[in-house]
């Protein structure tokens, strides 16, 4: 593939023929090149939306990347067939971008393309059109011509039509040209069929009749004759309430939602006639999904510290691209970003602010709105696709200088970024699992930030290793904070050893007695209590007391988890389903029992031991609906609830002033995961949920429940030792070779016949051994869960030296060795994953 970044070109004026390379939306390694046909030339750039032929038949919809006159050596360029609109689609910013995440995260631009353009901005051969709701024939400024006017009766009484159905409506081959001049003229809106189709949001409003609204004495006339027609008098001065124009006739020009009168009672008949008089008239316009907010506030106040850390911010951007802000939980880091965005803004840049989770994060999220009000566009992963478009044409307008979103809002049409601000840059939720582009959101923000000449701030109150690292080794600048504002204190902590109440019969419902008396007084007291667990569901699973089967998924190598809800097993990874047996299917024993502990069970069990309380849950499970999160957040935010239950969820972000104790059920079960990363996560999963403890006046408690209290990282977390407990855990990295001394790549091999799989996975792992650059290559085994969704998984992992080209040569040479397996007949079938920097 040829290697896009930092290499683009503008059309050159000359004679010779021009081409262009085009992003097509196929999972092909390479990009096309065609022919640009001359009466285009002028017309065509880099970013614009344009139509070719791919193969024999299909045609498809592309993103032109490059401009230039080198014809293509291996095949025959074809020329492109018409070009979509008049404008650039992305900018080459953007395709710079795209091109980049390609190539370092070993995945095809067309595939970063699909991830980046929310669906409604996509197009294929699938495309279809439907009518403009707001163009009217009558007052439209651009005639149509017959063939324009045939299409547009046939969408009135077809609502959509395919590409095709215009075709045979209009009996000739080549309709892009009328579909291309009914787009611009704004009678027909173009979506694509796979996916939800852009809707926009039309509101119908009402307002006088132009001629009356200027004119007292003919408004006056009005008047005298619907004296007798009281319903159509009282329309009138509602009307006439709610929009003064007698004051202001320019009020008229904005009308009135038809909303309002009807939901003001007013007879719906009677405005009929008003509009049939001519009195009246009604409109459509389109609105937008985001109601213009209004901000409230013009600045904030920093506390002394939280100003000197944004001064050494400032000064650090002097010097580095990068700069990690390291403040402790509740040290008021919003803040500090918000003075950054005010300057940054006020000097026309554009700013992204990347949020892990917006859902969890509303509070955040609400400080912001205070002070950036309708500038401000928020691009959220349970937003429907139309709402992502108007995010998308927001950024394009202007309307949202200031974007607050999660990790696919790196890819918003952005051309004048000055600053991008990662907040808890240590969240694994920054990283994009499947499908392809595996990305870091972390990572690619900064090379997003570099491309735009822009700075980046990384925030968090536990730095992942990686940022730390580069923190230490001077490559970012650093700055701390190490008071929480207000001089709210950081919480006490407490080890419950749980074997040593289970010796003494102290442990109820696996609750030590240290953790039910903190609760206790919480409630006593009125305040707030979080309990965390990371598993949802009720038991890991179930087990039979007398011949010790566990059921498993039928489709993956892993047991079934136990939900009360429903008496089901559910897999936690396909989402396989069935009812728990009555008895034993291997022995036939009736003795079967839950096992361990999840979400539901604990919120069971504190009903027992807490009656009186109002509990809460908070997981996968009852966040499914859109404002899942947000319901229940408001209900503890609001003091309906007493102790909330949750997973890892409920330890971001959250600020509630009434908080005073934190309980973790079971520490143990995130030390001893069997990842490399595991110790950095237990100390930053830990420290983020017992941050959550009194962040106000009283001093917030945390129970920690353990079987082995005596280990270190105990000792560390609580007295807040990240660095100790850095220095310890990166001296075990260095010596075992993991990031970030090397960098990793997991590539995954996949197929439903279990020979079939291991065999590519060994071959391919030979392959890979070939390579000639410095490496460490691991494998292939088989997968800590060895089959998922009927699929036998073998990985290999390569560590690559950091320095040097070896691990953009590894890479280059992987996608050769991967291209030529898949080609192989014996490999058919098979799926192969790189997955770069995996998590
Ligand atoms: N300058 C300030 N003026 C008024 N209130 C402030 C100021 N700074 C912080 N606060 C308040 O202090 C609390 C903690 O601030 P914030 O939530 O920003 O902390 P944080 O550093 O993001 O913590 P965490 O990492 O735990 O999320 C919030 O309620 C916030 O409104
Ligand atoms: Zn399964």
């Amino acid at each position: 593939m040829e290697t896009l970044f930092g290499d683009l070109e503008e059309i050159k004026d000359g004679d010779s023929a021009f081409f262009a390379d085009v992003i097509l939306p196929v999972p092909i390694p390479k990009m096309f090149t065609y022919k640009i046909p001359r009466n285009l030339k002028e017309e065509i750039g880099i970013g614009f939306r344009v139509i070719v032929q791919f193969g024999k038949k299909k045609i498809l919809t592309g993103i032109i990347a490059k401009v230039h006159q080198k014809p293509p050596t291996s095949y025959e360029a074809k020329p492109i067939l018409d070009v979509l609109e008049a404008h650039a689609s992305v900018n080459p910013i953007q395709i710079r971008f795209w091109a980049w995440m390609a190539e370092y995260y070993c995945c095809h631009i067309g595939e970063v393309m699909n991830a980046a353009l929310p669906s409604g901005l996509k197009l294929s051969s699938e495309s279809k059109i439907q009518l403009n709701p707001t163009f009217d024939a009558d007052t439209s400024p651009y005639p149509l011509d017959d063939r324009e006017e045939l299409l547009l009766q046939a969408l009135r009484q077809k609502e959509e039509m395919s590409y095709e159905d215009c075709e045979v409506v209009l009996g000739i081959k080549s309709i892009h040209g009328i579909i291309k001049s009914l787009v611009i003229k704004e009678a027909i809106l173009v979506f694509e069929e796979v996916k939800e189709k852009y809707n926009p949001k039309v509101e119908t409003r009402i307002r006088l009749n132009s001629e009356i609204s200027r004119d007292k004495k003919a408004l006056e006339a009005v008047f005298n004759e619907v004296s007798s027609k009281p319903k159509q008098e009282e329309i009138l001065l509602k009307y006439l309430q709610e929009v003064p124009v007698y004051r202001n006739p320019e009020l008229n020009q904005k009308g009135l939602e038809k909303k309002v009168l009807i939901d003001a009672g007013m007879s719906v008949s009677s405005l009929k006639t008003l509009i049939k008089n001519g009195v009246l008239e009604e409109y459509k316009i389109i609105v937008s999904r985001f109601e213009d907010e209004q901000s409230l506030e013009e600045g904030v106040v920093l506390s002394e510290g939280q100003q000197q850390a944004q001064q050494e911010i400032k000064a650090a951007f002097e010097e580095k691209n990068t700069v990690l802000l390291h403040g402790i939980t509740g040290s008021g880091k919003t803040e500090v970003y918000i003075t950054l965005i005010q300057e940054a803004l006020a000097g026309g840049s554009q700013v992204l602010l990347l949020l892990p989770e917006i859902a969890l994060t509303t509070h955040i999220v609400g400080r912001l709105r205070q002070v950036f009000g309708g500038k401000m566009g928020v691009y959220h992963s349970k937003y429907s696709d139309n709402e992502r478009v108007e995010v998308w044409n927001g950024v394009l307008s202007g309307k949202f200088s200031f974007v607050v979103g999660v990790r696919s809002s790196i890819f918003l049409p952005f051309d004048s970024l000055g600053l991008v601000i990662v907040d808890e840059e240590h969240e694994i939720s920054f990283k994009q699992f499947d499908p392809a582009p595996r990305f870091h959101a972390r990572d690619a923000a900064i090379m997003l930030s570099w491309l735009h000449q822009a700075k980046t701030l990384l925030g968090t109150a536990t730095p992942s290793f990686e940022t730390f690292y580069n923190a230490r080794m001077k490559k970012y600048g650093y700055v701390t904070l190490e008071k929480r504002y207000g001089d709210a204190q950081l919480p006490e902590y407490h080890l419950a050893d749980m074997l040593v109440d289970k010796k003494k019969n102290l442990l109820k419902l696996d609750f030590t007695r240290l953790m039910r008396e903190k609760i206790q007084d919480a409630l006593n007291n009125q305040e707030q209590v979080l309990i965390f667990q990371n598993r949802r569901g009720y038991a890991p699973y179930i087990s039979c007391e007398d011949c010790g089967w566990i059921p498993e998924c039928e489709h993956c190598d892993v047991s079934l988890t136990y939900h009360q809800f429903g008496a089901e097993m559910r897999c936690h990874y396909c989402g396989f389903k069935e009812k728990v047996p009555h008895s034993c299917p291997a022995c036939g024993s009736s003795k079967l029992s839950a096992v361990g502990l999840g979400t539901e069970r604990i919120e069971e069990s504190l009903g027992l031991l807490f009656p009186e309380a109002r509990i809460a849950r908070m997981d996968l499970d009852t966040t499914r609906s859109k404002y899942g999160y947000q319901r229940i957040l408001e209900d503890f935010g609001s003091g309906n609830v007493d102790i909330l239950v949750g997973t890892q969820m409920i330890t971001k972000g959250l600020d509630f002033e009434k908080v005073t104790v934190v309980g973790i059920m079971d520490a143990d079960r995130i030390l001893y995961f069997p990842d490399f990363r595991a110790g950095e996560r237990a100390f930053q999963q830990l420290t983020q949920v017992a941050g959550r403890a009194g962040r106000r006046e009283k001093r917030g408690v945390v129970i920690i429940q353990t079987r082995r209290p005596e280990q270190q990282i105990f000792q560390q977390i609580m007295a807040g030792d990240y660095k100790n407990f850095y220095i310890q855990e990166m001296g075990e990295r260095q010596r075992f070779f993991y990031p970030p001394f090397v960098k990793l790549l997991k590539i995954t091999t996949r197929h439903k016949d279990f020979k079939t799989a291991e065999k590519a996975a060994k071959h391919l792992h030979n392959l890979m051994g070939d390579i000639q650059v410095k490496k460490i290559l691991l494998g292939p085994e088989k997968g800590l869960i060895g089959k998922i969704k009927n699929q036998f998984i073998f990985e290999s992992i390569a560590k690559l030296d950091r320095t040097g080209n070896a691990q953009s040569q590894f890479k280059h040479e992987l996608l050769l060795i991967l291209e030529e397996l898949q080609a192989h007949k014996e490999f058919r079938g098979i799926r192969f994953i790189v997955d770069v920097d995996p998590y």
